[in-house]
């Protein structure tokens, strides 16, 4: 029994001396590379110090101003992040290296469906093929067709909005503006019909606003501790994150979607579920012969029946080329709805807000929009892409100021490589600091300052490259960016064409927040409207 007890107690102090020394090792990692960076904590890391505010980007831009543009730290338990915020390395990087840094680095547990098929989280050659098979989703015809609904949604917020004017003197309008790219998305990705405009306890509503709610939960804080626990216990893992309740609202909304269309192939939309089933379906066509020639007799290659031959060759194409299985196409519906959800509204409500303190732009910007639109009180997808250049430098601008995600313009290492002069150790991951970039001095002469100027066609060649990156860069960057402009352009034109947006009487300042990775109003943006005159 003493044996029992003295042989435990030497296995267990053995296995803490190996994690120690494990961790210890980890942390040192940028001690060894002599990159700079805030000092680690033995237990978390930087952790504690990036989120304990809900402002992980401002920790970040504490450590860029202390460091520099490049620095190592542990904002993620004992995983070594290296920040990158030197133009030119960041090139390398995300755009002529791109092979190499292809993959972002798993933030959180491991995945189960259906995060773990969607764009966000894939890796290497399944990346490729399901970008490849989604990217023409997000061409300007496929846009164009996809307008109407964000036409008729912002119509029905511009009449709410009306309706609010009646009634109070200011009220937030970012819940508004979640509803809003809600119903928008919810249509275009998979074809529902939400309301949640006009009714703000839409069940979908409810849940899309819970989904972001709860990443620092216990379960992440034991894996930012114990690491080894998500490589041993994977599975469980995995099987406990797949599918929340709350997830599964929203996925069986979307098979019950897929199963009508099969069912009756006349019922097509102009929606981005429709545009990934027809990239689907050809490859199945394609298999489904394959596997019917299969039974046929026949030789036509050394000793190999057709048919057979035939399967193998699709089954090539299949693995190289263009199709998606059921689990991707729902997991990237699902993630659609979740990347052009939040991020647009906070892009409308920084934009808002930013409009409402600065009145002359604003006028300016009416103007602008009066004269684009002549009488017509909707804006067509053409009058919003080509007539607007004030409207789009406006939201751009706004973007640079306040970019609605912060933390998620990751990549990671995939073979030790040189970039401009320093060793970057495989699977090292690597952060862009958007908001250090976006208020950088040198980059943004005057960088707190909302000056629409610099993003107008005629000053385009003074920004330095890769120094805006509210939609990311390069081959991974977001491929929701022309649907998501688009949208905001609408909105904003239709509602600006209307009504004068005015702060609140007194102090008018955003508290920003993030919960996760996307950077939010945290008190929402309260206003006050006055109708205009529509001629
Ligand atoms: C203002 C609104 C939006 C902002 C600021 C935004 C920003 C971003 C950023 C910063 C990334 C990471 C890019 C990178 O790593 O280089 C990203 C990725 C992504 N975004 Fe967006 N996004 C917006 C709207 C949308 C919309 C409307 C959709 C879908 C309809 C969408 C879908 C995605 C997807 C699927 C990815 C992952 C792409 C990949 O890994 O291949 N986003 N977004």
């Amino acid at each position: 029994m003493d044996e029992l007890f003295v042989g435990l107690v030497v296995f267990f102090l053995t296995m803490l001396v190996m994690w120690a020394r494990s961790r210890l090792q980890a942390l040192s990692t940028f001690k060894r590379m002599s990159i700079p960076g805030p000092k680690p904590s033995f237990f978390y890391g930087n952790t504690d110090e990036a989120w304990s505010q809900k402002k992980p980007w401002l920790a970040v831009d504490k450590w860029y101003k202390e460091h520099g543009r490049i620095f190592g730290c542990f904002p993620m338990g004992i995983r070594p992040t290296m920040v990158v915020g030197d133009p030119e390395m960041l090139k390398e990087i995300l755009i002529k290296n791109f092979s190499n840094f292809r993959n972002r680095p798993a933030l959180g547990p491991p995945r189960g469906e259906p995060g773990a098929s969607s764009l966000t989280t894939l890796r290497g050659e399944r990346w490729k093929r399901v970008r490849n098979v989604i990217s023409p989703t997000f061409t300007s015809k496929k846009l164009r067709q996809m307008s109407d609904g964000m036409t008729s949604a912002a119509s029905t917020f511009t009449a709410l909005l009306q309706k609010q004017t009646e009634e109070k003197n200011s009220f937030d309008i970012y819940g508004m503006f979640q509803a809003l790219t809600l119903d928008v998305i919810a249509q275009a990705a998979f074809a529902l019909k939400v309301d949640s405009q006009t009714n703000p306890d839409d069940a979908l509503l409810t849940v899309c606003r819970a989904l972001f709610k709860s990443f620092f939960g216990p379960m992440m804080k034991a894996l930012l501790l114990f690491p080894e626990l998500g490589a041993c216990f994977g599975a469980l893992l995995r099987a406990r994150s797949t599918a929340t309740a709350k997830e599964f609202y929203v996925i069986t909304h979307m098979k019950e979607v897929l199963s009508e269309r099969q069912k009756n192939p006349g019922l097509k939309g102009n929606d981005m579920i429709q545009l990934m089933m027809d990239a689907t379906d050809d490859i199945q066509v394609d298999l489904a012969k394959a596997r019917v020639s299969v039974n046929m007799p026949s030789h036509d290659g050394p000793g190999a029946p057709e048919g057979t031959m035939r399967l193998s060759r699709t089954m090539t194409k299949l693995k190289s080329s263009k199709y998606l299985t059921e689990n991707e196409l729902i997991a990237n519906c699902f993630v659609f709805l979740l990347a052009g959800y939040e991020t647009t509204a906070n892009a409308l409500a920084f934009t808002t807000y930013l409009l409402a303190k600065h009145p002359e732009i604003q006028e300016k910007l009416h103007d602008v929009i009066v004269a684009a639109m002549d009488t017509a009180e909707n804006v067509s997808f053409e009058d919003s892409a080509a007539k607007l250049p004030y409207l789009d430098a406006i939201i751009k601008e706004s973007l640079r100021l306040f970019p609605p995600i912060t933390g998620f313009v990751m990549r990671e290492c995939g073979e030790e490589c040189r970039v401009n002069g320093i060793v970057i150790p495989a699977g090292m991951a690597i952060h862009v600091p958007v908001w250090s970039l976006h208020h950088d001095p040198e980059f943004w002469p005057d960088p707190y300052t909302f000056n629409p100027e610099r993003f107008m066609p005629e000053n385009a060649s003074k920004i330095q490259p890769m120094t805006f990156m509210a939609f990311g860069e390069g081959p991974r960057n977001c491929i929701g960016l022309s649907f998501a402009l688009m949208e905001i352009r609408i909105t904003l034109a239709m509602t600006l064409r209307k009504f004068r947006i005015k702060p609140p009487s007194g102090q008018y300042e955003l508290d920003l927040e993030s919960p996760f990775v996307t950077m939010n109003p945290k008190n929402g943006v309260i206003v006050e409207l006055e109708e205009r005159k529509l001629d």
